[in-house]
């Protein structure tokens, strides 16, 4: 194990492979049809596309998509000089009790260290987060700023434009996920039209000496709706593929996003859409980064199966709950309680007969 700390050392089962499997890879969409405003008939072509994908793997890839590659490139050297940096510098915006937002290093993902360390911001400013009760009117709330480094000076303008952009083809795939549904278009736009409560996140990975026993993340699902991420050239994120449970390695394609439904889409689709689990593998010469942006509704959203998806003959599969509870728990919980286990989502189906107060008494490590 050499210079590993056993608390990173995955179990024998989770360790990855080093032939991963690339062929059958996650579907790959191209979308010039909404970005040059196209033919009926080529949207229908992307919702069915948009539909397949996230029915048969909770994951697709996207191109031609409209963010700007410049907008990219700028966040992308200015997270390279904030990581570059020593770690006293970095831990100047660390998390804490204070305040949840900014840097991190010391993340587990099923009670085993994460090969990562991470600096997490609030797509909406401030951020409404409640502490006592979990409506709208929430006296309580608390309204976190992000923390930005002083170096590099630019990181915060290029994150704050890269969300921007990144913003905009979230509210396209939106729409798309809306009629994939056989829903209005809107449909899905109201939960986010407010105080939404997404959060962006650079991840970064350096070279580990022992890639075969650790991993940068090791598996899980997004709690979130929807996950945009853009990982460099190094590749090393991995899916579950669902048919047959084999980890599926995502190669690096210039230039595009991974999108990935979150649990909230889980349960606003009853289950028509499920998440797969991923993980990010890491490797003994080569730092990567990822930048991914959950997004995810206001905190006083009841998050529920959407009433047009339910009947007699497709029941509610999921038991209701409220994000801000879920939220609130999980973000206070991230750095004071390091030693309790995940929140599994499942334990919301309602065949787990399991209320959310059940699970939150473990919640560790919830990426939001
Ligand atoms: O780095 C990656 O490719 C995946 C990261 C991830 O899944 C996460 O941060 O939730
Ligand atoms: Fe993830």
């Amino acid at each position: 194990m050499g210079e590993v700390d056993p608390a990173f050392i995955q179990e024998l089962e989770h360790r990855p492979k080093f032939a991963a499997l690339e062929s059958q890879g996650i579907p790959q969409i191209d979308l010039s049809p909404i970005i040059n405003s196209s033919t009926a008939t080529a949207i229908e072509d992307l919702v069915n596309q948009v539909h397949d994908a996230c029915k048969n793997w909770g994951f697709f890839q996207v191109i031609n998509h409209g963010v700007p590659i410049e907008v990219r490139e700028k966040m992308e050297s200015a997270a390279k000089k904030f990581f570059d940096q020593p770690v006293e510098e970095k831990k100047k915006v660390r998390r804490d009790e204070e305040n949840p937002f900014g840097y991190y290093d010391t993340e587990q993902t099923k009670k085993v260290r994460d090969w990562k360390e991470v600096f997490d911001f609030k797509v909406e400013v401030p951020t409404l987060i409640p502490t006592s009760s979990y409506e709208s009117n929430d006296e309580h709330a608390i309204k976190y700023p992000n923390q930005w480094p002083h170096h590099p000076p630019e990181l915060r303008e290029a994150s704050e434009e890269y969300v921007k952009e990144v913003l905009k083809l979230f509210y396209k795939l939106l729409e798309l996920i809306s009629l994939s549904l056989n829903l209005t278009s809107n449909r899905l736009e109201v939960f986010f039209s407010k105080n939404q409560t997404s959060l962006a996140r650079i991840n970064h990975y350096p070279p580990c000496p022992a890639p075969d026993l650790a991993l940068g993340v090791g598996r899980h699902k997004d709690v979130g709706a929807l996950t945009i991420l853009a990982q460099d050239d190094v590749g090393g994120l991995e899916v579950k593929r669902k048919s047959d449970g084999e980890w599926i390695f995502v190669k690096p394609t210039p230039n595009s996003f991974i999108v990935n439904v979150g649990d909230i889409m889980t349960v606003w689709s009853n289950g028509k859409y499920e998440g797969a689990e991923h993980r990010a593998k890491v490797n003994s010469t080569r730092e990567r980064f990822s930048i991914p942006i959950f997004f995810n509704p206001a905190s006083y959203t009841v998050v529920e199966p959407l009433a047009e998806l339910i009947d007699e003959r497709n029941p509610a599969k999921y038991e209701s709950y409220n994000w801000g509870e879920f939220l609130a728990t999980s973000e206070r919980n991230n750095f004071k309680k390091p030693d309790v286990g995940n929140i599994e989502f499942n334990d919301f189906k309602k065949h787990d007969k399991l209320k959310l107060d059940d699970v939150i008494s473990r919640v560790e490590n919830v990426v939001i």
